[in-house]
Order: C-alpha cells, then structure tokens, then sequence
C-alpha cells in the first residue's frame, strides 16, 4: 500500500525531533467493549540515552514487555509483536495489549501507581473512550489526551501494518473444506478501491479509494456486541472464549429453520438448496425442539446469524460501490475462525466469486497504531 514509508528518515534531524517527542509512546484505541493499547519499544537506546532515561520510564518498558498479563483484565498479544518498525526515525518494537473497557478504572489506578503522569502530559487516543472517558484522565493520572478520529486511526494503522509485515494479509482457501481448508498469504500491495468492514461491538462498513480517501458508507448494530450478549444470555457464558468454544461444539441447524424444513428438498427455482438458513432461529418457536437444543447448539447459532447479517450487508454494499476487494477486521474475528470462514463462504457462494473476502492478522489493533502513528499530526483535537 502507498503512502506509509516503512523505513522512515532516521537522519540526526528526524533522531532528535523524536527523542523531543517525550516517551513512553502509545496509541490507545478505547472501544465500546475493548481498549486496544500499542506501546512502542524503542530498541535503539544509546548509551548516553541509556543514562539520561529516567528510572520511571524504564520501569514501565520493563514491566509492559516482560510481562503478557496485567493484573485480572489485562492482556498482551505476544504473537502479533512486530520488532525492527521505525517510528519518527526511531526503531524498536509494537506491543499489543488489551482490556475490557469495563476494566478503565483499574487500568487509570494502575497507570498511576507505574507513574506514567510524571512522564507525560498527554496520551494519544481514539475510539468512543476517547471522549467518554477524557475526564477520568484528567482526574486521575493528570493527562490530557489527544484525541483522533476511529476511522482516520483505523486506515492509517492498516495501511502501515500491511506495509510493514508481508504476512499480514490473507484468505482462506476452501473454506468449507475441513480437510483441504488452508490460510493463503495476499499480496494487498494494490489494494484501491477496497471495502473496509470493522466487526468490533457495531459494524463500520468503509469504502476505500485511495490512501485516506474514504467514506463510511453503512453500518449495523448486530455486530460483536450482539454476538457476546446475546451468547451471554441464551447459553449464561461468561466471556467471548467461552462462547467461541461452545460455538465450536454446536450445530445451529436444528435451532435455525431451513429451507428443507419448509420445502422439504430445495427451492430450485430460485437456486436456494435444502441446507440453506430460511429463517435464523425460526425452530426455536416449539417448545418440543428448544427442549433439544444445547447450550453449543444455541451459541452456534447466534455465530452464525450475526456472521450471516454482517456478510449479507457486506455483498450488498460491495456491489453498490462495485468494489470486489472486502477486508474484514475487529476484534470478533479474534480467535474465531468459523466467523472467518463463513464470512468467505458467504462471499464467495452469493456472489458467485466476483468478491474476495480477506483478512488481516492484527485484526483489532489498527485504530491504536493509527492514533500512535499520529503523535503530533494536526489531526487531534
Ligand atoms: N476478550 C474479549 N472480550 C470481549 N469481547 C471480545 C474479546 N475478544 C474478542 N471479542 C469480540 O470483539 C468485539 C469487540 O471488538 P473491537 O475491540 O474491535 O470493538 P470495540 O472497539 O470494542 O467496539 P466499537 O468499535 O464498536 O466501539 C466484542 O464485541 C466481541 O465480539
Ligand atoms: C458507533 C461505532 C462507530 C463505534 O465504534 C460502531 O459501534 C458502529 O459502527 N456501530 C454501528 C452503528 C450503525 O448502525 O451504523
């Protein structure tokens, strides 16, 4: 993808420039479910920087990078660390941590007792949270936050995570083969125009022209969010992993109705076979079947339903823009591959191959690094 060098200028101008640029530098992307944190390493300390930096500073790199969890709620993604990126002419590593938003106020006590406001003064910050929660900062770490838009963060951080991992991008080839289903690498590096769906609590649906030439075209409110609190409340799950994990023991075809259940075989005049979902949850109106169904049965089904809408708006949004390119990113992709797999089959069946559903392996971290790319950009308000 253009516009993101990733081998930024590192001459003693751009070196300084960034050391004025006080660390520690993150990007903070504060959702409607989960804050996404992106913390910058930088691994090319001199040893005269090595002396200046206070203790402080070098308690908080140690405690982010040595440790993956943080107190009950905090977590990082070892997998997704991306070593030897440069930002603002200096190199290091991105480390990508998350929470429940639920959990701001412990993460801001935390913060505290680490002494992040004797370091800083402000902290870049996207998402809703970014202005929900911009008192709570003030009051409690004495930090002022620059904030930058979701939308803007979540393409720039894409475009230079794409740029710099060669792996980010891929499809699943045969997805509904279990036996020959595989993940195969893409190359994005022509990627306009692309639409850009985010299934993080609400769906933001994106067409993509060019870099940063964009416009937020649809959305839904059956996303994520729907998912996990309708799991919660038909299986009494208590987390995403939990319902992904009965998701993937259960079977929603006795909870939906299908188009045999109404036909018997296939509607054939209109091409719909027998094991398609007629009506999604339509069973679930007899006493005699629901006393059949499981708990992974019913979570199956709520996967599916969600996953179903989202890629069915998708196609339709695809074809009015007359984009074929379709990247899926957000957080309900994460440790999800039947969503994944769906959202390719569904792509691909209901448009009889003309679009190309893709997906990124930092699935819900482009807002933050986008908002950490943005340090002093006159973007933030
Ligand atoms: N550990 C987790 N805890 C809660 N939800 C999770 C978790 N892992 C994945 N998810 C899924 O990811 C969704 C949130 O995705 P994401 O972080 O991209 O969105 P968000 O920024 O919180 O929401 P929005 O952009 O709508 O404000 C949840 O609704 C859930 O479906
Ligand atoms: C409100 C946001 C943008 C917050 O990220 C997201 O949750 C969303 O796009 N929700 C769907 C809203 C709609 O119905 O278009």
């Amino acid at each position: 993808m253009g516009a993101i060098k990733s081998d930024e200028c590192q001459c003693a101008a751009c070196r300084s420039l960034a050391m004025a640029t006080t660390m520690p530098w993150f990007g903070m992307d504060i959702g409607g479910t989960l804050c996404k944190l992106v913390y910058f390493e930088p691994k090319d300390i001199t040893p005269d920087e090595a002396e200046l930096e206070v203790e402080t500073l070098r308690n908080i790199r140690r405690y982010l990078t040595k440790n993956s969890a943080y107190g009950k709620d905090g977590h990082r993604d070892t997998h997704l660390q991306m070593d030897d990126v440069v930002v603002r002419g200096r190199r290091g590593s991105f480390h990508f941590i998350r929470f429940p938003t639920s959990a701001m106020g412990k993460f801001l006590e935390l913060a505290k007792d680490k002494g992040m406001a004797t370091l800083v003064s402000s902290v870049c910050a996207t998402g809703g949270g970014a202005y929900k929660f911009e008192k709570n900062f003030r009051e409690v770490l004495n930090l002022s936050l620059h904030k930058f838009d979701e939308l803007d963060s979540l393409l720039y951080g894409l475009q230079y995570v794409e740029m710099n991992n060669p792996t980010e991008c891929y499809y699943w080839k045969h997805p509904t083969r279990e036996d020959k289903c595989e993940k195969v690498n893409f190359d994005f590096s022509q990627p306009y125009p692309f639409l850009l769906v985010n299934i993080g609590s609400g769906v933001s649906i994106l067409a993509v022209y060019g870099p940063g030439v964009y416009k937020r075209i649809s959305g839904t409110s059956l996303g994520g969010g729907t998912f996990l609190g309708l799991c919660c409340l038909l299986t009494g799950c208590n987390s995403f992993e939990e319902a992904i994990e009965l998701a993937s023991k259960g079977d929603n075809t006795s909870v939906d109705k299908l188009v045999r259940d109404i036909y018997g075989g296939d509607y054939d005049r209109f091409d719909l076979p027998g094991d398609l979902v007629a009506s999604s949850f339509g069973n679930m109106n007899s006493k005699d079947k629901r006393q059949l169904v499981s708990r992974e049965d019913l979570a199956r089904a709520t996967l599916v339903t969600i996953t179903n809408n989202i890629g069915s708006i998708t196609r339709m949004c695809a074809l009015n823009e007359k984009i074929e390119k379709v990247v899926f990113v957000g957080n309900f992709l994460r440790v999800n591959p039947i969503a994944m797999k769906l959202l390719a089959y569904a792509l691909d069946y209901w448009s009889k191959k003309a679009l190309k559903a893709l997906f990124l392996e930092h699935e819900g971290y482009f807002g933050a690094v986008g908002c950490l790319l943005q340090l002093h950009c006159s973007g933030s308000s």
